[in-house]
């Protein structure tokens, strides 16, 4: 599947006791385009990512993808576009230890409504072998960060979504597998066309998008083009 667009209006969100999360945000992002998300420690890019996912609780305004307003779905609305459109990669990765990489990866077969499964698996099968993880039937709790985190991208990659959504993908990798990790990430995100939106604080993964987007004390700021 190639990408979907983003057009965000007003979007703001709110946490527990009413506080805001983030102020109302406009913003637009093309179809299969790259785009980081940067900003101190707290600003608010991790809420920012998680309302474009259709993940926050209590959010107002538009978040509009590909024509559909993710903002009135009801959860098991929402629920299901994820399912359908969306791969994430979380910043702790969230794999379940007991399950080897190709179970991580291909694990969306689980939850799939789908009968038939077996291209999701092969997808996430050839994704493992793309990414250099060796066909093994270890389980992941051995594995080091940066197959970790390639394990998470496979996943995140194997429904074939219109869109990934990425949560400090290199957080916690060194330089080198940091740098292998944002040349796999972003090759695999352009030659298939899909819209890529990356958190980050790493300046070589936001040097790789199209543009970034700042946010700052719960704000959008004037998007800084990289
Ligand atoms: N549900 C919530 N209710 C209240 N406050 C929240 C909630 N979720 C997050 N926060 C607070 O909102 C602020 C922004 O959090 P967020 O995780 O979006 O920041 P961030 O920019 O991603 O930070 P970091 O770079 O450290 O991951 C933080 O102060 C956080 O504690």
């Amino acid at each position: 599947m190639a990408g979907l667009s983003l057009d965000v209006s007003g979007l703001s969100v709110t946490g527990s006791g009413g506080r805001v999360l983030l102020q109302p945000a406009s913003f637009q992002v093309r179809a299969g385009e790259a785009v980081g998300i940067l900003g101190p420690s707290g600003a608010g890019k991790s809420t920012l990512l998680y309302a474009l996912a259709g993940l926050q609780p209590k959010v107002t305004g538009v978040i509009n993808w590909g024509g559909q307003d993710i903002a009135c779905l009801s959860d098991a609305e929402r629920a299901r576009f994820r399912r359908n459109h969306v791969g994430m990669v979380f910043q702790d990765f969230l794999l379940f230890e007991e399950l080897t990489a190709l179970g991580n990866a291909a694990l969306t077969t689980a939850f799939s409504p789908r009968k038939d499964l077996a291209p999701i698996r092969s997808r996430a099968a050839a994704l493992l072998e793309r990414l250099g993880l060796p066909h093994s039937k270890r389980n992941v709790d051995s594995f080091s960060g940066g197959e970790r985190q390639r394990v998470a991208i496979a996943r995140a990659l194997a429904n074939d979504p219109d869109i990934i959504l990425a949560d400090e993908p290199t957080a916690s990798l060194d330089r080198a597998a940091a740098d292998r990790l944002i040349g796999d990430l972003i090759t695999l995100a352009r030659s298939e066309g899909k819209t890529l939106i990356a958190v980050s604080h790493d300046r070589h993964l936001l040097d790789r998008m199209d543009r970034s987007l700042q946010v700052a004390d719960g704000q959008l700021v004037e998007p800084s083009h990289a």
